[in-house]
């Protein structure tokens, strides 16, 4: 089964040297030459033979346990843990020059313009070598994900939700104790009302697709990752 993708660019180019010639991926290159969209497999799941990509969208309020999660989830499945967050704490520590307007757009619990977040991960993803991906963190709002679209001429495969309520998410986050410039309080009830204003509406927008498995955020480390690893047996054939 096939789902279509309107694009420019493809993801999938990115693939070209590391899969035999035959394989998926040629697939993909082939239909973009050929029409204005590309074509993703929908339903498939990450052990195929043909190392067709495989994206997962981890999100969740601040706090909400995405990171600990995906760790976990690169032990058992194998996968690349890109965390949005991540990628542009690096691109401040590098001093590059859009550092600066970075750093201040992540103290106001704000989000990064989309291209600078979506360029970011392409690189991580093209360099990675993997064809399986845990993209947490993003897409944080309708926009982020309009440019994911557009960009890699990819959607995700599914999207986890970690489902957490504030108080705990901001007992977490407050405890964290990583030397984070937003794991202050102010700061996180800018981000909790960005999370509700913008990330929602992107879970929304996958849920009535079918694709949001919503994971109860509140228990033991051990407890979530449970349900976690139910929905990633699911997906192992
Ligand atoms: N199930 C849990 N119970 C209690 N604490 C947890 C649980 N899961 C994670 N934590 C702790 O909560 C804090 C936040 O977790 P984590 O960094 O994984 O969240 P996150 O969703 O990635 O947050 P952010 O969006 O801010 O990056 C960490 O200190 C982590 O150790
Ligand atoms: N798609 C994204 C992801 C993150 N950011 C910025 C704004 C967030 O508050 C901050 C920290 O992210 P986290 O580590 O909590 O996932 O990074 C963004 O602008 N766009
Ligand atoms: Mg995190």
């Amino acid at each position: 089964m096939w789902r279509r993708v309107a694009s420019h660019s493809s993801l999938f180019s990115a693939f070209k040297s590391s899969v035999p010639k035959n394989q998926a991926a040629y697939r993909f290159k082939f239909l973009e030459v050929f029409s204005t969209e590309i074509e993703t497999p929908a339903k498939e799941g990450f052990s195929s033979r043909e190392r067709v990509p495989f994206i997962t969208f981890v999100l969740g309020g601040p706090g909400s346990g995405k990171g600990t999660q995906c760790a976990k989830i690169v032990e058992s499945f194998g996968f690349t843990h890109l965390s949005a967050g991540d990628l542009l704490r690096k691109e401040i520590s590098s001093n590059s020059d859009k550092g600066a307007m970075i750093l201040d757009t992540i103290k106001e619990g704000k989000i990064v313009p989309s291209e600078v977040t979506v360029n970011l991960i392409q690189r991580a993803i093209e360099s990675s070598g993997n064809y399986k991906f845990l993209i947490d963190g993003f897409p944080r709002s309708e926009e982020n994900r309009i440019a994911f679209e557009r960009i890699m001429g990819a959607e995700p495969n599914f999207v986890l939700f970690f489902d957490c309520p504030e108080d705990e998410m901001v007992k977490r986050v407050l405890s964290r104790n990583q030397g984070r410039v937003d794991d202050n309080i102010d700061t996180i009830k800018k981000r909790l009302k960005v999370f509700v204003a913008l990330n929602l509406p992107v879970i929304n927008y996958y849920s009535e697709k079918g694709k949001v498995h919503k994971i109860n955020a509140v228990g033991t480390e051990d407890e979530i990752f449970e349900q976690v690893l139910r929905i990633f047996s699911a997906y192992e054939s």
